[in-house]
């Protein structure tokens, strides 16, 4: 028998295809990996026909099921033509950071107190907007595609929408990253289009995260959704104060907190939408933390290990421990410092510091960065027992034990760990009026308890502030030397 929901889970380093039915275990049944350019540094990009092929041949593999949901990677976005649909200009990646100095001159001149009320956001060439106006300004086929009267804007899932059913249309979600919507009216913001210099009738129209999304191939899309809220409504969060964080290209804690806008503005946490049913619209606190697995992608790249299943465990006391710090500002800082001029470092080798060393102080960093995000985040919605997460990270033990240690919490980890997918299709399947289930609390793969003492881990947190410390500017005083 056919399944019943696909799901598309269109992240920033792998393209998946979840096919799932009530009743039955869901299938991974196709993962493609992506792998984002980078043509200068601080820019990071890829191409748009190839993620929309990639997107295709997942749902041509997925065969004749009921309905079919998309999840997007966020922030990223691109130019294309409305007539032709063809791609105008690369995606730019949600890491990417060619606006940091347009940004910086304008947090100087003291706007972003304008955007933190009206989308929410602080001013940080991770949201869309900035780049959107980037493209109008920087690009001459795009300027003309607008004189032309036949230029869109948008996220992937508009551009994919747009290809594969026909529709220029975003969710609730999605728009909300891109801090060009209001994030009371669930509407454009003319005076924050205007900000950014992008053309609110090239955007697309802002729809409900489940309903209709046009079709393709006569099959309905019914839902449409940044991945990270997906994977909190796969984590099955529904109440407020239900969190999971997500180890993806990036790590990225988010917590449910309900019909309210939770305002946040010092925190450094991001109010966000995280989905919409109907006229109902659900919030959520989102703290990230900008390099995660893509600071793992790189270690091996760069020849630090040549497979996964070398970082696992490491024979030596914790590298912090032992004064070597890492801390993954690759793409800069975000949540709580956001610094775009921060730099990655490594501290504290010595003669005898071996790869090894470097790759344990590596996961480490990551997991001491997403404990400062915890601990915000505990200030604001309570602290979590225990922290539930998923994605590639989440396979790696000696990192889900060090989080443990790091934050003094339980960290569980999911049986079934496609959970952005998983999200997304139950997300679809609503949109059909079925249900389709998601875990409890009791569905935990693993469970790593805190072993250190927790004298212990506020000094590991305390030296690891410090490392951070050392990063922050760095850039910036790198273009006051050049
Ligand atoms: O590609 P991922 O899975 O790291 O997710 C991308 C995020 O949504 C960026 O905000």
């Amino acid at each position: 028998m056919n399944p019943s929901f696909a799901a598309i889970d269109q992240g920033t380093s792998s393209t998946r295809l979840l096919l799932a039915s009530a009743g039955t275990a869901p299938q991974l049944s196709l993962a493609l990996r992506n792998a984002p350019q980078h043509p200068r540094p601080g820019w990071v990009e890829q191409a748009p026909l190839e993620l929309l092929a990639k997107v295709e041949a997942c749902l041509q593999a997925a065969g004749r099921v009921q309905a079919i949901g998309i999840a997007n990677q966020g922030e990223s976005c691109l130019a294309w033509d409305a007539r032709s649909g063809e791609p105008l200009s690369p995606v730019i990646v949600w890491q990417d950071d060619r606006t940091a100095q347009q940004l910086a001159a304008l947090r100087a001149e003291g706007v972003q107190a304008l955007t933190l009320e009206r989308a929410g956001l602080p001013l940080d060439c991770y949201f869309s907007a900035s780049k959107l106006g980037w493209l109008l300004r920087n690009d001459a086929g795009v300027a003309r595609a607008h004189r032309a009267g036949r230029l869109r804007l948008g996220t992937t899932d508009a551009f994919f929408l747009d290809r594969l059913t026909g529709q220029f249309v975003t969710d609730a979600s999605t728009a909300s990253r891109t801090s060009l919507m209001n994030l009371a009216s669930g509407a454009w913001d003319p005076t924050l289009c205007a900000l950014f210099g992008v053309p609110m009738e090239c955007l697309p129209a802002i729809r409900p995260t489940v309903g209709d999304f046009g079709l393709y191939r006569g099959i309905p899309v019914t839902a449409s959704i940044v991945d990270q809220q997906a994977a909190l409504y796969g984590h099955g969060c529904r109440a407020a104060g239900d969190a999971k964080i997500t180890f993806g290209t990036g790590a990225f804690a988010l917590a449910l907190t309900g019909a309210q806008i939770p305002r946040a503005p010092t925190s450094g946490l991001l109010p966000t939408v995280a989905w919409q049913i109907g006229a109902e619209r659900s919030y959520a606190l989102d703290g990230g933390v900008y390099d995660a697995g893509s600071a793992v992608e790189w270690a091996g790249r760069i020849g630090l290990y040549t497979d996964l299943s070398e970082i696992t465990a490491f024979g030596a006391a914790p590298a912090i421990a032992r004064g070597l710090a890492f801390v993954p500002a690759l793409s800069g800082l975000a949540c709580p410092h956001w610094d775009r001029s921060a730099a990655a470092l490594w501290v504290g080798m010595n003669a005898a510091t071996t790869r090894q060393d470097l790759c344990q102080a590596l996961l480490e960093g990551i997991a001491l960065r997403t404990a400062q995000v915890v601990r915000v985040m505990d200030g604001h919605i309570g602290a979590a027992v225990r922290l539930r997460i998923d994605g590639g990270l989440a396979r790696n033990p000696y990192f889900c034990q060090f989080l443990a240690d790091a934050t003094g919490r339980s960290v569980a980890t999911r049986r079934f760990d496609e959970l952005t997918a998983l999200g997304c299709a139950a997300l679809a399947a609503r949109g059909v009026g079925q249900t389709l289930e998601t875990p409890d609390d009791d569905d935990v793969a693993s469970l790593f308890e805190p072993r250190t003492a927790p004298a212990d881990a506020l000094a590991w947190q305390l030296r690891f502030a410090e490392a951070v410390s050392k990063t922050m500017g760095w850039k910036r005083e790198l273009s006051a030397v050049a």
